[in-house]
């Protein structure tokens, strides 16, 4: 059977979707590796897969995969993608998209950009997962300069470190350690944050399976999170990522909310080579498990 995809992005931050809401696929780490490689298969800094929603309210599901074959709770640029993407095909400017840590509110705006309610950010060291209790606003994981963490779960964990000069960062050679680092259980994604005034943040990214991407959506929210928390800025600022910015506001009751562009680059067909029965026989994905908030 033709597999085909769309490959979108935000900010840079590429994407392939795959439409699985009429004809289920399943997917396995493998499939997704083999489909993000950027030399043998389409590639993308994440797969994002359309299944129908399990909540009523929700107009669907989307699950993220990272090019290793890792599964992400969260990815704010996807979410905004396939919010603008439903609108196009229904006509309505709301939209709720479902995932594995709940259902997020989506809003297309008259230029094009989307809104999109992330949920609230969980600060409690639980939450991220720390592997000891450690109050989040300092964790003491740190590698080279970089030291004295703020971390921020948006439904996937974010290590912030706050630094004078974003662009003097060895990025590449960081990132990977702190990923990995012992106080991560389940690795985490690494931002690096220059405040430029109290509604500026340059911020660079080191993500999670997936290594260095132009943007990152949740990880703006954490950022933002992160530099109201430690008093640098206010509680909305623009993001400025190597791929362009996002604006982000975190609201009262605790939501982070993130406005953006979208693009769709092209589409096309995947190869019977890189679907599900070509590659070396490993479990699919398990069954995402219900949402952990189910808002109102
Ligand atoms: N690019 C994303 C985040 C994708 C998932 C991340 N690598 C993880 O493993 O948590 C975004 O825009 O938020």
């Amino acid at each position: 059977m033709v597999r085909r995809f769309l490959k979108m992005h935000g900010l840079g931050n590429d994407f392939v979707v795959l439409d699985a809401r009429r004809d289920p696929l399943p997917l396995t780490p493998a499939v997704a590796r083999a489909i993000a490689d950027r030399r043998t298969g389409v590639g993308c800094d994440q797969l994002v897969l359309l299944e129908p929603p399990r909540h009523p309210a929700a107009d669907l599901f989307m699950r993220i995969l990272n090019p290793d074959g890792s599964e992400s709770g969260a990815c704010g640029n996807a979410t905004r993608c396939v919010a603008s993407l439903v609108a196009d095909g229904s006509g309505r400017a709301e939209v709720t998209v479902e995932t594995v840590t709940g259902l997020l509110r989506c809003r297309l705006r008259a230029d094009g950009s989307v809104t999109v309610d992330m949920g609230p950010a969980r600060l409690d060291w639980t939450q991220i997962p720390l592997a000891a209790a450690h109050d989040t606003l300092h964790v003491p994981a740190g590698a080279g300069p970089l030291q004295d963490a703020c971390c921020v779960g948006m439904g996937n964990p974010h290590a912030v470190f706050f630094v004078d000069d974003a662009e003097a960062v060895d990025l590449p050679s960081l990132g990977p350690v702190l990923e990995h680092h012992p106080l991560f259980p389940q690795r985490c994604n690494i931002e690096v944050a220059q405040v430029l005034a109290p509604d500026h943040i340059r911020m660079r990214v080191w993500e999670r399976g997936a290594g260095i991407t132009r943007a990152c959506g949740s990880g703006s929210c954490a950022t933002l999170v992160a530099a109201a928390r430690r008093g640098l800025t206010g509680r909305a600022a623009w993001i400025e990522l190597d791929g362009g910015r996002l604006w982000i506001e975190w609201h009262g009751d605790g939501h982070v909310l993130m406005t953006g562009p979208v693009a769709t680059a092209f589409t096309g067909e995947l190869s019977e080579a890189l679907l599900p029965g070509s590659l070396a026989a490993e479990p699919p994905l398990p069954e995402p498990p219900l949402p952990e908030t189910v808002p109102a």
